[in-house]
């Protein structure tokens, strides 16, 4: 047999050559001045991956040799518990490097505590006590020692009053605002709810740590836990905090998406699976066979964004996995439905499937925007914004930067066209394939092209560490819930205390969001440009989002342990402060003028070098 190390490792060289020399066909030469100003600016080098060449050369085998994560999102390595062994599984200290020490991982950043002091209602018949700290929490220990390795200190408020009214066996439907927790909050309580009666409640399983072979070994999978939510993108990204709080146990996450290869996602199916993740489509079409997947077993059901998965674009398959997964008659199965926004069909749903004493916890206004960002609304006209684009992120030191578009065809316009004029820019949305998605959100999150020209599809849970910026190219469309999109927009930077710059060009043909962004830069204390002045609202009087959010019943403040209080629409949200300046800090500039692009107010951003 040949030297397969050497063989493959010339390969991968060449595949790497081939994905680095940015000659891909289609593309049209670069602009060399531009090219320059760039590197002098201090972005990073663009890089082209030429997708036929890795994959022709064994794309997972160049992931392997350059330290990447498995190329398949679904594939990635969980911990397979040895059954043979005791109750709690022992440490795999490489595995646990990966899961919970990855330089990409986000942690909580300077304006933390300012999450912990906000408006809270809850609406319930009988209200559960928030925890003040994990440690009191009455958490499985595993799951604890889990929740301290994820780095995770002081639960945020949806985790405060989420996880006990889980572990008294309630259900929930619960709004908070984008990067605040939502995932823990729900995977935490259930995860130490099943830990201890994992052998009692699961389906028998091949014991996968000693090896696994498909023609002896399959099972169909019986979870017990189901979460549903609307993107492949964030399908991913809540199997990887399952990963990291099922570490040790013997509960076993999957996840199933859209795009990804049916059967290496069967393959994982059939090792057994008590957590599974999934996107609508995918999970219907499994479940059309019973030999793969069936969901009597399920204890929990979980929807994550669910005014988005309650909309009547997916009612079909909402409608079959919600009969589906109540096969369980069981009354312990429970129904958890997590959102920043809020839709009335949640209400809808909450009536036919939560239990009479559901408690509903609402954190902030629904539908708000976190405080931590800095808005900024910009006038540019049309025919400009590719000039102004370029002159704000040339302007820029270079951080991480999501650049929204409205559509597909633009995406790849927008990313050509930075590409080429040597920003290190790639692109994301529902045309490219599902590889070349993974690999546009690995190369975003590594920093290798820090700029991402994304559609709405990614909107939507995205939690990158470091989003310094978020740029709408254009505006969200007010026919196709505009307001809520650019929530969530915005809300993939300052996420969990961290802080960021939202930039918005406007022009006339976005004036039928003008209220909306009024009165959201109002809310926030953000300042409101001249060319909105005629939509500010009036002073001194509630502003009235026409958002369908609720009763304010049982208003309350959480007083957070270090002693922190406030309501954070009161007196501390009201003007962002630039971070504090570190030594990772370049610099601040702008003269906080808000009128044309190239005056914007800017927090100081983090420099991709810093990382
Ligand atoms: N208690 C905590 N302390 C510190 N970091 C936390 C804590 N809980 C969660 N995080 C981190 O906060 C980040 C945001 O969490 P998450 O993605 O669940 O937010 P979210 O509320 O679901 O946001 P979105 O509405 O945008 O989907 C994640 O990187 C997560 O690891």
């Amino acid at each position: 047999m040949a030297d397969r190390e050497s063989t493959t490792a010339g390969e991968v060289t060449d595949a790497l050559n081939n994905v680095s020399n940015g000659t891909a066909p289609g593309k049209p030469p670069r602009d060399e001045a531009k090219y320059q100003a760039a590197r002098e600016r201090g972005w990073v080098e663009p890089q082209n991956f030429d997708y036929e060449a890795a994959v022709a050369k064994n794309a997972d085998l160049v992931a392997k040799t350059t330290g990447d994560e498995p190329m398949w999102a679904h594939k990635s390595r969980r911990y397979e518990f040895d059954q043979d062994l005791g109750d709690v599984g022992p440490e795999i200290p490489e595995l646990e490097q990966e899961l919970f020490l990855g330089k990409f991982r986000m942690s909580a950043g300077i304006k933390f505590n300012k999450l912990l002091s906000i408006k809270v209602v809850t609406e319930t018949t009988e209200r559960p006590d928030p925890i003040r700290n994990f440690n009191d929490a009455g958490l499985h220990p595993i799951v604890l020692e889990n929740v301290k390795k994820c780095g995770y200190e002081t639960p945020t408020p949806i985790q405060a009053y989420t996880i006990p009214a889980v572990l008294k066996g309630r259900d929930v439907i619960a709004t908070a605002q984008t990067g605040s927790g939502k995932t823990a909050a729900f995977m935490i309580p259930v995860l130490s709810k099943l830990m201890g009666k994992a052998k009692k409640l699961a389906a028998p399983r091949p014991n996968v740590a000693k090896g696994w072979d498909p023609a002896t070994d399959r099972v169909r999978a019986e979870p017990l836990v189901l979460v549903v939510c609307p993107t492949r993108e964030l399908c991913c990204q809540i199997f990887d905090e399952a990963r990291r709080l099922c570490y040790r146990s013997m509960l076993r996450p999957a996840c199933i998406y859209g795009g990804g290869p049916v059967r290496d996602q069967k393959e994982e199916l059939m090792k057994g699976c008590d957590i599974l993740i999934a996107t609508p489509g995918r999970l219907k079409d499994f479940m059309t066979d019973p030999r793969l997947l069936v969901l009597s077993r399920l204890r929990f059901t979980i929807i994550d964004e669910a005014d988005e998965m309650l909309h009547d674009d997916w009612e079909e398959e909402m409608t079959t996995i919600m009969s589906g997964a109540d096969a369980n008659m069981d009354a312990q199965h429970q129904y958890l439905l997590f959102s920043a926004t809020f839709d009335k069909n949640m209400r809808r749903v909450a009536k036919k499937f939560l239990s009479q004493d559901h408690v509903r916890i609402r954190i902030g206004r629904a539908g708000s925007a976190h405080g931590n960002v800095k808005q900024s609304i910009v006038y540019v006209d049309k025919n400009q914004k590719q000039q102004a684009l370029y002159d704000l992120l040339i302007a820029s030191p270079p951080a991480r930067t999501l650049v929204f578009v409205r559509s597909k065809k633009t995406a790849d316009f927008v990313d050509d066209f930075l590409f080429n004029n040597g920003l290190p820019s790639t692109s994301i949305h529902s045309d490219r394939t599902q590889r070349e998605r993974e690999d546009a959100l690995r190369a975003f999150k590594k920093g290798t092209a820090p700029i991402l020209v994304a559609t709405g599809v990614s909107a939507r849970g995205i939690d990158v560490k470091n989003v310094m910026h978020v740029i709408n190219f254009d505006l969200p469309s007010i026919d196709h819930n505009g307001q809520d999109e650019y929530i969530h927009r915005i809300g993939r930077t300052a996420r969990i205390g961290n802080e960021g710059l939202a930039t918005s060009f406007y022009n006339d043909m976005d004036e039928a969001m003008a209220p909306f962004l009024a009165k959201v830069l109002a809310e926030t204390g953000n300042s409101i440009p001249d060319f909105l002045e005629q939509y500010k609202p009036a002073e001194n009087e509630p502003l009235d989002f026409d958002d369908d959010s609720g009763d304010e019943e049982n208003d309350e403040l959480v007083t957070v342990p270090n002693g922190a209080t406030g309501d954070a629409w009161g007196a501390e949200e009201a003007s962002i402060a630039a971070p504090q300046q570190t030594n990772d800090i370049a610099n601040t500039w702008g003269s906080g003028g808000n009128g044309s692009w190239g005056e914007s107010a800017m927090p100081a951003v983090q420099p991709l070098n810093a990382w």
